[in-house]
């Protein structure tokens, strides 16, 4: 089946979860993945499915390719995906170095938040760093919202310094732009860059060439005079007054976040198991 068949995508889009138009997609996409070397091991149920048919507007084709291609940079990043438990990176997360806003923007989209300065990079590496958009990652992608209407992340680079610089090779930088790409099922709809300075351009270069138009695009540059800005993209009622806005303060929202992550250790471990390669038949995270 072909995505062109319906009338309207936004209508697909926005169907409940267990809409019987769904069921037609889902048959088709479960029976190729099973057919597919790569990843028919995997615990292929509908909720886990269903995410990379939003994420490609229902082109079933397409949504394969992401779950191919999910699988594949998983087992290329053992150094990132092999165990996704947060307690490896809570000193991180603890220092409030990211926070999700509490409501998404106008368009229904998660807002992240990434705070450089909160990374010591002697303490973790970028692997670990890492780790902690993927934690977030995998946590809200069973939002139904968030499927639909992707996400926002908005980068503090402030206090960015050499040492950061230094730990962005060019294998990092092909992970980080084939996430962004094509290998989650979330919709990347806005990278926002405050308070980057001269010294983060060239590790911006390593990334820009293997992202395709579309991302490079949605990625804005603010500088240090983002407050204004920001505000043409997000609502200030729920940005943090850090960042020009009226909501809860960023510290409240990183404490938040963290303590969600931290209650989420079971499932992220049951994730890693399962998507770790193994017999998916006795497990269930997904459900
Ligand atoms: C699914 C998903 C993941 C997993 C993700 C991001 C997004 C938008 C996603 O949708 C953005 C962040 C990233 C790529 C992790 C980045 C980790 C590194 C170590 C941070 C260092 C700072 C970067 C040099 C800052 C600029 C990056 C932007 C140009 C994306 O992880």
């Amino acid at each position: 089946m072909k995505n062109e068949e319906v009338d309207n995508i936004e209508e697909l889009n926005n169907l409940p979860v267990d809409s019987i138009r769904i069921a037609p997609y889902l048959s088709e996409l479960k029976q190729k993945a099973a057919a597919e070397v790569s990843v028919r091991h995997l615990n292929l149920t509908e909720t886990f499915l269903i995410r990379f048919l939003q994420a490609r507007d229902f082109d079933v084709a397409l949504a394969l390719k992401l779950l191919i291609n999910y699988h594949k940079w998983r087992q290329e990043c053992p150094e990132i995906t092999a165990d996704l438990r947060p307690s490896s990176v809570v000193e991180l997360l603890q220092n409030n170095y990211h926070g999700v806003l509490r409501s998404g923007d106008d368009a229904g989209s998660r807002v992240l938040i990434y705070r450089i300065g909160q990374w010591n990079p002697k303490e973790f590496t970028a692997y670990e760093v890492f780790r902690v958009s993927l934690i977030t990652s995998e946590l809200i992608v069973r939002e139904w919202e968030t499927q639909r209407n992707g996400l926002k992340t908005i980068f503090d680079l402030q206090d960015w310094c050499f040492a950061h610089a230094l730990q962005i090779n060019p294998s990092l930088a092909k992970k980080i732009s084939s996430v962004l790409t094509d290998s989650f099922p979330l919709k990347v709809r806005g990278i926002h860059l405050i308070n980057e300075p001269i010294f983060f351009h060239p590790v911006f270069a390593m990334i820009r060439p293997f992202l395709p138009d579309k991302i490079k695009q949605r990625i804005h540059m603010h500088g240090s005079s983002y407050a204004r800005s920001l505000s043409n993209f997000f609502p200030k009622a729920i940005l943090p007054p850090e960042y020009g806005g009226t909501g809860p303060s960023i510290n409240e929202v990183c404490h938040d976040w963290t303590e969600y992550i931290m209650q989420s250790e079971d499932y992220l471990h049951r994730l890693s198991i399962d998507l770790g390669g193994e017999d998916a038949s006795q497990s269930s995270a997904y459900e």
